[in-house]
């Protein structure tokens, strides 16, 4: 992508409404731009990682075992109030009125929907274990949106829901999105950590949070900081293998959000050096809640006795716009953005260091369409500003890697290779280069 045909807005200046690092440095960076309250449009850098961390979420959903479908945003007000919690779901929910009058809302999420979808169909236990799952937005009315996407009003979400026969059963599907979501996290170059929760509106008697520790994060933790050298599964993690020595592992190690802290155990049980009370940001919850939903609404599966039972059930959530701020909390420094690799908008940055230079110019051409040639996703910062402000926007926007091409590297015959992450450099041959980066 040359940059002289982007859409990068990006501001010079610290936008006063912007309180924590992620939220100033997206709105600097041109990735989002608010248009009401807690409601964003999602530029094209900003979208790009937007779409790699869905495709992260997306990969090991599907290697857990779980659909893919999409429901609408839009829900019938009469599907909630079959499960009771039209009303007591309070001024979170966004009700509409369309033009004969009929009540519908903006999904906050969708247990009711998949329920009356999951009900429609089937009625044997011989189609369980059942996990479905869509990457849709939700609105949730917030009194104080606030820290940008962290906590915004129309927001993206993951949201898997499973069904099984008995609870038993239903474990084993909150086991394998346990691991899933482990993995899916680490993917993206976070340790987020699994906590007991409460379970709130959604409902149930079991719920983890998965926690990313980050000054700015609105939730309280306390840990054992063993937990944060723990092992996360494989790829060829087998997930119909008996999971729980896995959950065993991180859940035996101390890890509670303030509101189910048990300080006299986090006491006794975890040594004064491994002791880390900090705070955090909630990048996904699971839940599971039997059959809270599948009673009111009669989603039934006949048993191999042949008896109508209702199934149990489980919800499983990730943020994925919130984890652009979460990624952003956990991965920058003065200059700006430190992308990991797997979620970065491009893979890499070529700055032409004099434009306009003949030389320069041919081997800034020739380097980027080699990189383009062999799949790199690479951004060419072929504008007319002068290099320390090319700089300084690479660091921004928080690209893995810059190449850098100026008249007196090239008269060796060298370009610059500089690491974002750690800011280290290299000199070596643009061949070298390319080499580096494939
Ligand atoms: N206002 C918000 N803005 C951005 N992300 C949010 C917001 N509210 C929740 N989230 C993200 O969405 C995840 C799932 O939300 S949740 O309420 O915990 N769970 C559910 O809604 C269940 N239905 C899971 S399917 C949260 O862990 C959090 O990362």
């Amino acid at each position: 992508m040359r940059l002289s045909r982007f859409f990068l807005p990006i501001l010079k200046e610290n936008p006063k409404e912007a309180e924590i690092v992620s939220h100033r440095l997206m709105l600097r960076a041109g990735m989002i731009r608010q248009e009401a309250a807690g409601i964003y449009a999602w530029l094209p850098l900003g979208f790009r990682v937007l779409k790699k961390i869905e495709q992260i979420v997306r990969e090991e959903q599907d290697r857990s075992g779980a659909l893919e479908l999409l429901m609408p945003t839009l829900q019938l007000a009469d599907l909630w109030r079959e499960s009771g919690r039209y009303d007591a779901y309070g001024p979170e929910m966004l009700r509409i009125a369309d033009r004969h009058k009929r009540e519908l809302l903006y999904g906050p999420t969708n247990e009711e929907m998949i329920t009356e979808i999951f009900r429609a169909y089937v009625k044997s236990y011989k189609n369980l274990p059942l996990n479905l799952y869509h990457i849709q937005w939700k609105f949730r009315d917030e009194q104080r949106p606030r820290f940008g996407v962290m906590r915004g009003r129309e927001f993206l979400m993951k949201d898997a829901y499973s069904f099984d026969l008995n609870e038993a059963a239903a474990r084993v599907a909150y086991n394998k999105m346990f691991v899933a979501y482990l993995r899916t996290f680490a993917r993206m170059g976070l340790k987020a950590i699994p906590m007991r929760a409460e379970t709130g509106p959604i409902g149930g008697d079991l719920s983890h949070e998965f926690i990313v520790l980050a000054e700015t994060g609105e939730s309280g933790v306390f840990i054992n900081r063993d937990v944060l050298d723990l092992p996360v599964p494989g790829e060829d993690v087998d997930y119909e293998s008996d999971l729980t020595p896995i959950i065993k592992q991180w859940t035996s190690v101390y890890a509670a959000t303030e509101d189910v802290h048990d300080a006299a155990r986090f006491e006794q049980e975890v040594p004064e050096a491994k002791r880390l009370n900090t705070r955090g940001i909630e990048v996904g919850q699971i839940f599971y809640f039997g059959t809270k939903y599948s009673e009111p609404m009669k989603a039934m599966v006949a048993g191999p006795d042949g008896v109508d039972v209702p199934i149990h059930g489980g919800s499983y959530g990730v943020g994925v716009s919130r984890l652009l701020g979460a990624i952003i909390e956990a991965c920058h420094d003065d200059a700006g953005i430190k992308w990991p690799e797997a979620v970065a908008p491009f893979r890499a940055v070529v700055l032409n260091l004099k434009q306009g230079d003949a030389a320069v110019d041919a081997a800034c051409e020739k380097l980027y369409a080699e990189l383009q040639a062999k799949g790199v996703d690479v951004l060419y910062d072929d504008t007319d500003q002068r290099a320390g402000a090319k700089f300084a926007a690479a660091d921004l926007i928080g690209i893995p890697w810059q190449i850098m091409i100026g008249p007196k590297g090239l008269a060796d015959g060298k370009v610059e290779l500089k690491r974002r992450s750690d800011g280290s450099r290299e000199t070596m041959s643009p061949a070298d280069a390319v080499a580096r980066l494939v």
